[in-house]
């Protein structure tokens, strides 16, 4: 997506949530000084014309995974990895800001995982102590203008980011599963970044 179409949302957010769009500066600039990674062409080798499924951690998340057979490149947004790992299914791809995963991920990013880490204002530390951690294919991502090897693919929270994400990288197909944006069983803040999932998926023709 082109920063320019996706700045006026950002804005948005960041009004929003009273966000500080200089403090997400500041942590993408945190993460760059840390690496110098970039596995945006292992990402897009694998999901360009390809079908993917985003896995997002919603609590029906399970039972779907059960019940579907999954298709094509599996992308879990953050915490929906474990449930994953919990069915025998092993992420290609996890999309984070760092707040829900373990150190399972770092044993899958040696196995070949793509970790695509978000920096915003509020994981600076998280940043820290994490990106180190990762040796294996690794993204940076921002929410803010993208520089060097940190990218802006679009996206707010962990599901809708990996939406976003693989539909920059040319996939075929993107099936949704454990998207429930009408969960009432989440904190006030969660809820208002599951009415913006909801708002940026529809954006790009997609319902949860
Ligand atoms: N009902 C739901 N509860 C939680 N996550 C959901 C739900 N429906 C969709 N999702 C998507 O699953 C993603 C991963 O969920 P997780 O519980 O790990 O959230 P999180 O780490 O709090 O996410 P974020 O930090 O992006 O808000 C969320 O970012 C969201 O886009
Ligand atoms: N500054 C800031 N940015 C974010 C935050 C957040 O808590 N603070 N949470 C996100 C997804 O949960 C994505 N972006």
């Amino acid at each position: 997506m082109r920063y320019e179409d996706w700045e006026p949302l950002y804005h948005e957010i960041c009004e929003y949530f009273s966000f500080d769009p200089d403090d997400d500066e500041r942590a993408a600039h945190v993460a760059v000084d840390l690496s110098s990674s970039d596995a945006t062409s292992d990402l897009v080798n694998l999901i360009s014309g390809h079908p993917v499924t985003v896995c997002g951690n919603a609590p029906c998340l399970k039972s779907q995974v059960q019940a579907d057979n999954i298709t094509g490149v599996v992308i879990a947004a953050d915490a929906a990895a474990s449930v994953l790992l919990s069915c025998g299914v092993r992420p290609v791809v996890i999309v984070t800001d760092l707040d829900g995963i373990d150190e399972y991920a770092i044993d899958l990013n040696n196995k070949g995982t793509i970790m695509v880490v978000h920096a915003h204002g509020d994981n600076i530390p998280r940043i820290k102590t994490w990106v180190p951690k990762f040796t294996g294919p690794l993204i940076l991502t921002t929410q803010g203008r993208p520089f060097k090897n940190i990218h802006n693919f679009g996206g707010f929270s962990d599901g809708d980011r990996a939406v976003y994400m693989a539909r920059d990288c040319g996939a075929s197909a993107i099936h949704l599963l454990g998207f429930d944006c009408d969960d009432q069983s989440v904190t006030p803040v969660k809820k208002g970044k599951l009415i913006w999932a909801r708002r940026l998926l529809s954006e790009i023709g997609y319902d949860c």
